[in-house]
């Protein structure tokens, strides 16, 4: 019989996103909201350091959760199909200076693990990538720099940077991804990566055309 532990792994997760995509290039919302579900047991595998991190996804996936729950569910199957909804009916707030009237809108929700999902592409590309002695907290630092650091606050920024230091060793990263030895898992990733890259390429191209990479 399968053990749904040891079954669980890096792969399984990283391969969930290509089932996100149809091959028209829809971004399937119920598939990634599993994906992030699967990212989000790793981060808590990681240790209870990683845990305001981790509840800040879990209430994202939430409120995306309550969207596909709700009457107007049918507008929440794609990516697509909720960004027309969305931006057809007015129901994203654009203004920064004006007061939040849509603060759980699917846009800026999504928009949000969409900057991450940049983060992990490059934490985890770096991981690939370095020599066996390189520190995680420089890669992870070195992503989040380039990507969600920007949207940040100072006082997360902070957090963030405390954290990192928890970080365990590119080795023991690499063994945690439950696939084998460090070289199975660079190897996996190289095949595994381009699912994610795909996902969040496809989706960065939708935000630009809308005008909507910048929401509040
Ligand atoms: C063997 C393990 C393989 C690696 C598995 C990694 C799994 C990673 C899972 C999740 C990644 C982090 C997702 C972070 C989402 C951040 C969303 C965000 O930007 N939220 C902020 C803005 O939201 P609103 O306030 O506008 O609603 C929010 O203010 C910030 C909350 C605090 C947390 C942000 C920290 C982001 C750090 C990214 C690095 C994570 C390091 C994880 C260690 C691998």
């Amino acid at each position: 019989m399968s053990d749904p532990e040891s079954d669980f792994n890096l792969k399984v997760v990283l391969v969930s996103f290509k089932q996100c995509l149809t091959e028209e290039g829809q971004v399937l919302l119920d598939h990634y909201i599993t994906s992030w579900k699967g990212l989000v047991r790793f981060l808590n595998n990681l240790g209870a350091v990683f845990s305001f991190i981790s509840k800040d996804v879990v209430s994202k996936l939430q409120i995306m959760e309550s969207l596909r729950n709700s009457p107007q569910c049918e507008h929440y199957t794609s990516l697509q199909s909720m960004v027309a909804y969305e931006v057809g009916n007015k129901l994203i707030d654009l203004d920064r200076r004006s007061r939040p009237r849509y603060p759980n809108s699917g846009c800026r929700t999504v928009l949000r693990l969409h900057r991450a999902l940049r983060w992990l592409q490059l934490f985890l590309e770096g991981l690939r990538t370095s020599p066996e002695d390189a520190r995680t907290s420089t890669l992870c630092s070195d992503a989040y720099n380039a990507t969600l650091a920007a949207y940040h606050s100072w006082i997360v920024r902070q957090a963030v940077t405390v954290a990192f230091c928890a970080l365990p060793t590119r080795k023991v990263f690499l063994e945690a991804m439950n696939v084998g030895s460090s070289e199975q898992s660079v190897e996996m990733l190289g095949e595994a990566l381009p699912f994610i890259e795909n996902v969040y390429d496809i989706s960065q191209k939708l935000f630009a055309e809308h005008s909507l990479l910048d929401l509040p």
